[in-house]
């Protein structure tokens, strides 16, 4: 029986657990945040109740505290999903550490059979780390600095950082214990009849099974570090609607493009497109509109850019576009492929919303060598301008030698 000394200390150690479940429970949900702390907090009850096994009711150190363990394994799959974007699939988690507790049962009071409750209990943490495995690798290649529901980002290289391959070793070695464990008591000649049996074997396992857990959260908790920093990033370096590079962006971006196009001898286009009378469009379906009008342009272009492009918004209703190895004929082509695809956009809003007609002023330029930057978006910003002053709705491209090449009529 327990003394009263021992009631006490599980006690305080359960207040402690509360105590860490509210946190969890009032936690901003980072992705996978509650996830992990639910899952410290099972594995420290987990722990708690296998520490007090000899003493406690049968049902709490065999079923609770097997279910406590495979809980905790389950909340660590379910934040591993969320940090991968994947859908966390709580209730079958929960349906399935609940189907744990049942085989623990069935292997103790119907079939006494230790062998075969730690089978039930391997093979489930075994899945865990496969399902960790799998987010970790759904990951792998793309931009944690998307947020969700965010516009598309670019895709990232499809390597593995160290913390995936931190989170992958650990789930290797735990698999492997695991393997190494069923071996070890179908092989032995006298295996033990309970981890509650103290020998060097049940220690082993049992501190291994310690420490499995705060590798995998700790796995997960630099994760959702490397996930906050990107988030910090992208949202330092992208326009909030519509998901364009920001100001700042744009130009430390046109600084390396600029760098890079004289090192290879390529050609770099400059476009900039303004909103043609978009206060009409906020004056008439309110400010609302004017930002789905904004989205839709920065949508539509980023879908006929190429990846290479770097489209920003340099503020209000303007956007820069800079097209890497492009000549100016080749801006142009793009900058009337863009007016053609709004025209469509437009028509459509037109009969939605009946809305004011949307049309897109261009200015297009090409660096020249030796030229600052700012002389060169100064040359596009003229073209633009040359293009609101021509009558709007018109693509306008300035050469480097500042003569207009190529005034445009929409059509
Ligand atoms: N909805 C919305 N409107 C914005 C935003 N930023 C700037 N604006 C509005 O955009 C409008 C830009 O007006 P103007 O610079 O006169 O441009 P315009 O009406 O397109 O006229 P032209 O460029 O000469 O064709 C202003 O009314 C701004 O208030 C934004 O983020 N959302």
């Amino acid at each position: 029986m327990l003394a009263t000394q021992q009631i006490f200390l599980i006690a305080a150690l359960l207040c402690f657990l509360v105590f860490l479940a509210l946190l969890a429970a009032g936690s901003e949900n980072v992705r996978g945040m509650r996830a992990m702390l639910a899952s410290t907090v099972l594995g420290l009850a987990g722990n708690l109740l296998y520490a007090f096994g000899r003493e406690l009711p049968p049902l709490l150190a065999y079923e609770v505290a097997n279910m406590a363990y495979a809980g905790a394994g389950a909340a660590l799959a379910a934040g591993y999903r969320q940090l991968a974007g994947l859908p966390a699939r709580i209730k079958p988690l929960a349906l399935l550490v609940g189907a744990v507790g049942l085989l623990i049962a069935l292997f103790h009071y119907r079939i006494d059979s230790f062998a075969a409750r730690s089978a039930v209990a391997s093979l489930f943490q075994a899945a865990v780390c496969a399902d960790i495995a799998r987010s970790v690798l759904v990951r792998r290649g793309a931009s944690l600095a998307q947020p969700l529901g965010g516009p598309p980002a670019r895709q990232a290289p499809a390597t593995l950082d160290k913390v995936q391959r931190f989170v992958l070793l650990m789930c290797g070695l735990i698999v492997t214990g695991h393997a190494v464990r069923m071996a070890w008591l179908l092989l032995a000649t006298e295996p033990p009849g309970s981890l509650l049996q103290p020998s060097i074997a049940s220690l082993a396992i049992l501190t291994a099974a310690a420490l499995a857990l705060p590798a995998l959260t700790l796995g997960g908790l630099l994760t959702m570090h490397r996930y906050i920093l990107h988030q910090a990033e992208y949202i330092a370096n992208h326009d909030h609607l519509t998901g364009a590079w920001s100001r700042k962006a744009f130009f430390d971006i046109a600084e390396r493009e600029l760098a890079r196009s004289r090192r290879n001898g390529q050609p770099l286009a400059l476009m900039l497109i303004d909103l043609d009378h978009f206060k009409a469009i906020n004056d008439s379906g309110g400010h609302e509109a004017g930002d789905v009008a904004l989205q839709l342009v920065a949508e539509r272009a980023r879908a006929s850019l190429r990846a290479v492009d770097c489209m920003a918004r340099l503020g209000g209703d303007e956007f820069a576009v800079l097209l890497p190895d492009t000549t100016l004929a080749q801006a142009c082509t793009v900058g009337d492929k863009l007016q053609a695809e709004l025209r469509q956009l437009a028509a459509a809003l037109q009969r939605h919303a009946g809305q004011p007609p949307l049309t897109l002023s261009i200015g297009v330029t090409a660096t020249q060598a030796d030229e600052p930057f700012k002389a060169t978006l100064a040359r596009a910003d003229a073209a633009l301008y040359a293009a609101k002053s021509a009558g709007r709705d018109k693509v306008i491209a300035l050469a480097p030698q500042l003569q207009p090449v190529r005034p445009r009529q929409a059509g």
